[in-house]
């Protein structure tokens, strides 16, 4: 008597079978009858199963399965067909059918399927009898059905000691020492109940069962694997979509942050540059002298190759430290109207300058002077080095390559003519010898570079200790302009200084001696004298000492007139100048506290030269009448 968990044990070998030959089916490791049924009803999965078997037997099988309601008529259609054709071809091979209308009852819970697993059964017996070498007709004897039943009943004995064996725990382990004696009286009990001629069968059938017993539960562990990394999978996957949810949030909110600190930065730049323009136009007002600091990069000559330069803000802020102390107290900042770094380029300089020398074709008087120590870069910032190309051009050359371009530009509305004056001083000369020094024409900045080079030749350079190329002369070189407008007949007049002053350094500083140090006490003359004009305007003393130098003469003009005035204050960075560079900053510094008051044009218009004519014409009148009355009497 087949019991129930015989019968089921038989339609898990059916389905476990089916899967081995025409799998996946996806079944469970222990259908159900209603899965089971289910699975098979479109009958796709058995009329392969029988063509595996015996090829060819079913000639064509309907593949096409959906399930969805609108497709129940081919559903139908694809059970009778394949079901149908299946049946015929067991029965062609005498193995026990079934009718179709079981497994339509048992995939809808209603029915059993054991039939229809006895047909299957049926069909593995068929094919392992081919496989044993089968000839002939196949005859699907109750013997051998009652063996496979057997060798079920009897290999369910042997699979559930092979059961405690394999899925045994801790105390499992005390029943599998027991097994193999448990499995082999089991089987000697076994065989004792048998025919001797059905011994091999019975053996051979048991050995089939555990071997399939292993291969189900090899299967299960395997579909048991699968599931557990199709989770694992499933799970990273939602944890790997977590992050990048996580992470595409971060980046956009880092987004929205770095836009913000963009628009913060931009915003602090428009209100760097407005302020800056606001601090210039305050002091066009009060008609401050601007002062630009430039810094000149260490050279390979520079002695300690530290430098003194701690910091420089875009606000012209630059903060020097004291090579000899450490702490709050080593530091000193300045403030000027800009500060250019050692990158700073010759055309950048520039361009922060041309506004100022623009205004002289508007009229004004315009002043630019370089001052610092020797070697800081004074000459470089005024003239460029020596046989610079015109990208290392210095202020000089820009300036009036720029006023013969803008007066070129104008020609139309209005004629300039152009005059450079250069004057050189030294002691021997005692002074700038201002009225000697002659005016030339000059058309373009060719005439003015042919002008300079043989000015240069005479520039009289010596070396002290400090500098080898120190020179110790002032050099200024005066740009007249005179533009008259072809409209209204309006004179323009305007002059350009341009100056670079001789080294600032302590006389005591460049161990110069005899005529050298002559030559410095001259130089430093000069200089205290800037420095004493300096001090006067800037605490607005009623006595301002310009007549003490020449130099201060020749600047009478641009310090305290109504001039705009611009210095250039250059720094070495080397920690071995700290001591020139904090009295070099410290006396800019005054520079740029001096108000000479706005600036005036100087400008003669129509109307006023021709009152000028009418008062000179009077004036011959009346002494031409002076004199016939004279004679008269
Ligand atoms: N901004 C700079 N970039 C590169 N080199 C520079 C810079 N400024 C100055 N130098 C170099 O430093 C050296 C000294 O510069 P410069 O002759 O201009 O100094 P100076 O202050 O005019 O000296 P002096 O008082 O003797 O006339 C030169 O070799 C010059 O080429």
């Amino acid at each position: 008597m087949i019991t129930l968990r015989g019968t089921a044990n038989r339609r898990y070998l059916a389905a476990l079978w089916m899967e081995e030959v025409v799998g996946p089916l996806h079944l469970s490791v222990e259908p159900s009858e209603e899965e089971f049924g289910r699975c098979l009803r479109n009958g796709i999965s058995l009329c392969k199963l029988v063509n595996s078997v015996q090829p060819g037997s079913v000639s064509r099988v309907v593949e096409s399965c959906s399930s969805s309601p609108a497709d129940g008529a081919l559903s139908a259609y694809q059970y009778f067909e394949n079901v149908r054709n299946f049946l015929v071809a067991v029965e062609d091979l005498s193995i026990p059918t079934f009718d179709a209308s079981d497994l339509e009852e048992a995939s809808f819970g209603g029915g059993s399927v054991a039939r229809v697993v006895d047909c299957i059964l049926g069909l593995k017996l068929y094919h392992e009898w081919k496989g044993r070498g089968g000839q002939g007709q196949w005859k699907h004897s109750s013997k051998q059905k009652s063996l496979l039943t057997l060798s079920l009943e009897e290999g369910e004995k042997c699979s559930s000691l092979t059961k405690s064996r394999s899925f045994s725990g801790k105390s499992g382990r005390k029943r599998c020492n027991q097994s193999p004696a448990l499995l082999s009286n089991t089987i000697r009990s076994l065989l004792s109940q048998k025919q001797p001629d059905e011994i091999p069968m019975v053996v051979e059938f048991m050995l089939q069962k555990i071997m399939e017993d292993y291969r189900r539960r090899f299967y299960a562990q395997n579909l048991q694997l699968k599931k557990d990394l199709k989770n694992a999978w499933h799970k990273t996957k939602q944890d790997v979509l977590a992050m990048r949810r996580d992470w595409n949030l971060e980046v956009a909110h880092l987004e929205s942050h770095i836009k913000g600190l963009a628009a913060a930065a931009s915003g602090y730049q428009k209100v760097l540059l407005e302020n800056r323009k606001l601090y210039n136009e305050v002091q066009d007002l009060k008609g401050n002298i601007r002062v630009y600091c430039r810094v000149r990069p260490l050279l390979s000559g520079d002695l300690s190759r530290r430098t003194t330069v701690e910091f420089i803000g875009e606000n012209g802020d630059v903060m020097i430290s004291n090579p000899k102390r450490q702490g709050k107290d080593a530091c000193r900042t300045f403030k000027f109207n800009k500060v250019f770094s050692t990158s700073a380029s010759q055309e950048q300089v520039f361009l922060d300058t041309q506004p100022l020398i623009r205004s002289v074709l508007d009229g004004y008087n315009v002043c630019i002077f370089a001052y610092g120590q020797t070697g800081s870069g004074k000459t470089y910032t005024m003239s460029g080095p020596s046989n610079a190309t015109e990208d290392l051009w210095g202020v000089n050359y820009r300036a009036l390559n720029d006023l013969f371009y803008i007066s070129q530009s104008r020609r139309n509305v209005c004629k300039y003519d152009i005059g450079v004056q250069m004057i050189r001083n030294s002691c021997h000369q005692n002074g700038l010898n201002v009225p000697n020094a002659i005016m030339l024409a000059v058309t373009s900045t060719v005439d003015v570079l042919e002008l300079m080079k043989s000015g240069e030749k005479n520039r009289a350079i010596g070396a002290t200790a400090l500098n080898e190329r120190s020179s110790r002369s002032h050099s200024v070189l005066t740009i007249h302009v005179q533009g008259k407008d072809l409209v209204t007949g309006t004179i323009l007049r305007g002059c350009l200084h341009l100056i670079d002053l001789a080294g600032s350094e302590r006389v005591n500083k460049s161990e110069a001696t005899g005529d050298r140090l002559k030559e410095a006490q001259h130089i430093n003359k000069s200089l205290s004298a800037l420095g004493d004009v300096i001090s006067a305007l800037s605490q607005k003393n009623g006595h301002v000492p310009y007549r003490n130098s020449k130099l201060t003469q020749l600047l009478q003009d641009s310090l305290g007139g109504q001039a705009k005035t611009l210095m250039f204050v250059h720094i070495n960075p080397d920690a071995d100048s700290f001591g020139e560079t904090m009295s070099t900053l410290k006396f800019a510094e005054r520079v740029a506290s001096i108000e000479l008051g706005a600036a005036r044009s100087n400008k003669e218009t129509g109307e006023l030269q021709d009152l000028k004519e009418q008062v000179s014409s009077k004036k011959r009148n009346f002494s031409a009448l002076t004199t016939v009355l004279v004679c008269r009497s």
